[in-house]
């Protein structure tokens, strides 16, 4: 039998808006052994989306993890949410993955069981459409719920992309619209429709796949995925790992429906005015830039797109690759200079 049991009622804050704020984060990996291995490509020194480990001259695997807190009320979709945002690292990196574990926390004697075995099938719903297996998994008596995926993906060890890889020149492309953590604060407070909220859902449950193959294609060596720390935290980790400046158009971005005027009327997460704290003296932005997107730009979100930096050259391949693979809200976001700071202009 199933039920239908609401797991929004459950959690204070869900989604990639429960991780521990950047700084905090930062100032706990400082003190971690530095990794001297020579097949260790990326390690956490870049603080990237995942770990990459040559294997030989032809293969690398990426490992990542990911898990937290539901973002949604149904216990399937939520499986689907967490399973697509694990995948989402091994994506960024411009990998494959192939294998994964399930990772889960869950109260068994608050919770009805039956939603532990609907976050798991939709977990492994997702797992089959992006040709992954899952091999097992660990489960851990813990109360609010919490789910997720360890994955291993593979890639041509040439073939890597960082977020250490922008270089000045290279057009922004963002791959999915932005403000799902407010359209989640929303949907508690009572405050958003079911449309918007049903369209937050469809793109927090769609693969970044396409845009690893498309990366790939039009030979993108820097990129990551938009989760927790939001557009800007993202963007600042970017351009501090490659050394660059980065200038973002607020008339450019992507957003969900609804989340501008939800904004507007107060609806703004904890985690998007950590996110701004995070990026501090390092953003520069125009004085008369306006204040709502600059929010939702902050704005954690939870199973987000691709941001890739695209040679001038290729970004009209690029952005019609992207929409004929359906990903309709492609657009140049911003640009990348030889500098170091965090612009936003109109
Ligand atoms: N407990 C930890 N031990 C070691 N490294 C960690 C730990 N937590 C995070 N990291 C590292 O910190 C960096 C940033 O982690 P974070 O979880 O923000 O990245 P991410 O997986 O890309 O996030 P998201 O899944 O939201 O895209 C990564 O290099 C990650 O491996
Ligand atoms: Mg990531």
């Amino acid at each position: 039998m199933s039920t239908n049991f609401d797991l929004l009622t459950n959690v204070e804050y869900g989604g990639c808006s429960a991780k521990i704020p950047a700084s905090v984060l930062e100032s706990i990996l400082l003190n971690l052994p530095k990794v001297t291995d020579p097949n260790v490509l990326v390690d956490i020194d870049t603080h990237d989306d995942a770990g990459v480990f040559r294997i030989n001259e032809d293969l690398a695997i990426i490992l990542t993890t990911d898990f937290f807190p539901p973002v949604c009320s149904d216990p399937f979709e939520f499986g689907q949410i967490a399973a697509t945002n694990s995948l989402s690292d091994v994506y960024a990196m411009g990998g494959e993955p192939f294998l994964a574990l399930n990772i889960a926390m869950f109260p068994s004697s608050k919770i009805p069981l039956d939603a532990y075995r609907q976050i798991l099938e939709g977990g492994a719903s997702v797992a089959q459409k992006a040709n992954t297996i899952i091999i097992g998994g660990h489960t851990i008596d813990d109360y609010p719920p919490k789910y997720g995926l360890a994955v291993v993906g593979r890639v041509h060890p040439d073939k890597v992309i960082t977020n250490a890889g922008l270089q000045p020149g290279d057009a922004l492309i963002l791959t999915k619209p932005l403000g799902t953590g407010v359209v989640v604060a929303a949907k508690r407070l009572g405050i958003v429709s079911e449309t918007a909220y049903s369209e937050a859902l469809f793109w927090m449950k769609q693969l970044n796949n396409t845009a690893a193959q498309v990366m790939q294609t039009v030979g993108v060596k820097g990129a990551t995925d938009i989760t927790g720390f939001g557009l800007i935290g993202h963007v600042y980790k970017m351009a501090k790992a490659s050394r660059v400046g980065v200038k973002l158009y607020t008339s450019k971005i992507p957003l969900l429906p609804e989340v501008y005027q939800l904004v507007d009327e107060g609806c703004i997460p904890g985690a998007a005015f950590r996110n701004l704290e995070f990026v501090g003296g390092h953003l520069n932005g125009d004085p008369n830039v306006d204040y709502n997107i600059k929010m939702l730009m902050c704005d954690a979100q939870t199973s987000g797109g691709i941001l890739m930096g695209v040679k001038p050259e290729r970004v009209n391949e690029a952005l019609s690759l992207l929409k004929e693979a359906g990903l309709t809200y492609s657009a140049v976001v911003g640009e990348v200079f030889e500098g170091d700071n965090i612009l936003i202009t109109s």
